[in-house]
């Protein structure tokens, strides 16, 4: 695997004050890597040293082989971000805004604008104005014009802010096919939990400027941990001393809920078709990523 983005030892000192303390890791090609965190824990700092808004104190960044320190126009032409709410002229209509953005870049055609418009799903009101544009618009507008120089590297610092459910999931998805169709990386940073749990393939947790986890998503919320699965059955008489004695199972109207391993559900169903229970549904209640997020950024 290809990594398009590699910290190393990234740090960030600002009035004597360290930041940012010596972050390491990779993103690699395809992947949608989480930036995870509380308020005030690094996540802009660091993103904002990415795409050389600000400097790096001590450590580098290398994007697609180049280095930010040493050659900062070769490593940031590989890159699509949207750090600051993107700025649009809301007088003009969209595909005015993307026309302006064009002429200040080389060598985007008109077919490329048009290729990219259909790609966020704006064809439809493009020639209408900013102004008249739903926030989630204006969104997948700002999103286009990050993609028409056609990165490698996509950068979206909490691209989700202020969108409702049907907003983020339109931004979930674009970034989904953006990966899928166009092997592109994303590198989000959120402190929306369950939305990167959706989002991401993998997630790193910063804290207090350090990056204390990096985990895939599903290897992050499951952990080998035991998980509460709810049982919908049948009548349940001829296993209810079983079911208490030794999985510990609390009887519900509708069936009843246990704790136990995953590998040992099977076991358990083939018990309860032998005693003649019905089963209709098994329901595991996973531990959540927010769940994961607090244990351990509350240690
Ligand atoms: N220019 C600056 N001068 C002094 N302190 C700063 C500066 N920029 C950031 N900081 C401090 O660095 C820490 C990290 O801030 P940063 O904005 O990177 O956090 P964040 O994880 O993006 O938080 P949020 O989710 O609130 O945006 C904070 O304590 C912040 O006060």
């Amino acid at each position: 695997m290809n990594s398009l983005l590699t910290l190393e030892n990234v740090k960030k000192t600002i009035n004597g004050k360290e930041i940012i303390k010596g972050i390491s890791f990779s993103v690699q090609e395809g992947e949608i890597f989480g930036f995870l965190g509380p308020n005030g824990a690094g996540k802009t700092t660091t993103i904002r040293m990415i795409v050389g808004l600000m400097s790096i104190t001590d450590g580098d960044i290398i994007i697609c082989g180049k280095s930010v320190k040493k050659d900062f126009s070769e490593a940031i032409q590989h890159v699509g971000a949207i750090v600051e709410n993107p700025e649009m002229y809301k007088f003009l209509t969209g595909y005015q805004n993307l026309l302006q953005y064009a002429r200040m870049h080389k060598g985007i055609t008109r077919e490329k604008i048009d290729e990219i418009i259909e790609l966020v799903g704006l064809t439809d009101r493009i020639h209408d104005k900013v102004s008249t544009y739903s926030l989630g618009m204006r969104q997948r507008l700002g999103l286009a014009q990050c993609l028409l120089h056609d990165p490698k590297l996509l950068i979206l610092d909490e691209p989700t802010n202020g969108l409702d459910p049907a907003g983020i999931r339109e931004i979930r998805d674009h970034l989904r096919m953006l990966t899928r169709e166009k092997g592109m990386s994303v590198i989000v940073s959120s402190h929306l939990l369950s939305e990167m749990e959706m989002m991401c393939d993998r997630i790193g947790i910063i804290q207090k400027g350090e990056l204390i986890d990096v985990q895939e998503v599903n290897a992050f919320v499951e952990k080998g941990e035991r998980l509460t699965y709810v049982f919908e059955t049948g009548e349940i008489d001829a296993a209810l001393l079983w079911l208490q004695e030794e999985y510990k199972a609390h009887i519900t109207d509708t069936g009843f809920t246990i704790q136990c391993q995953r590998d040992h559900i099977p076991e358990l169903v083939k018990r309860l078709i032998e005693c003649n229970v019905a089963v209709f549904s098994i329901k595991p209640v996973s531990k959540t990523l927010e769940d994961r997020f607090l244990e351990i950024t509350t240690g």
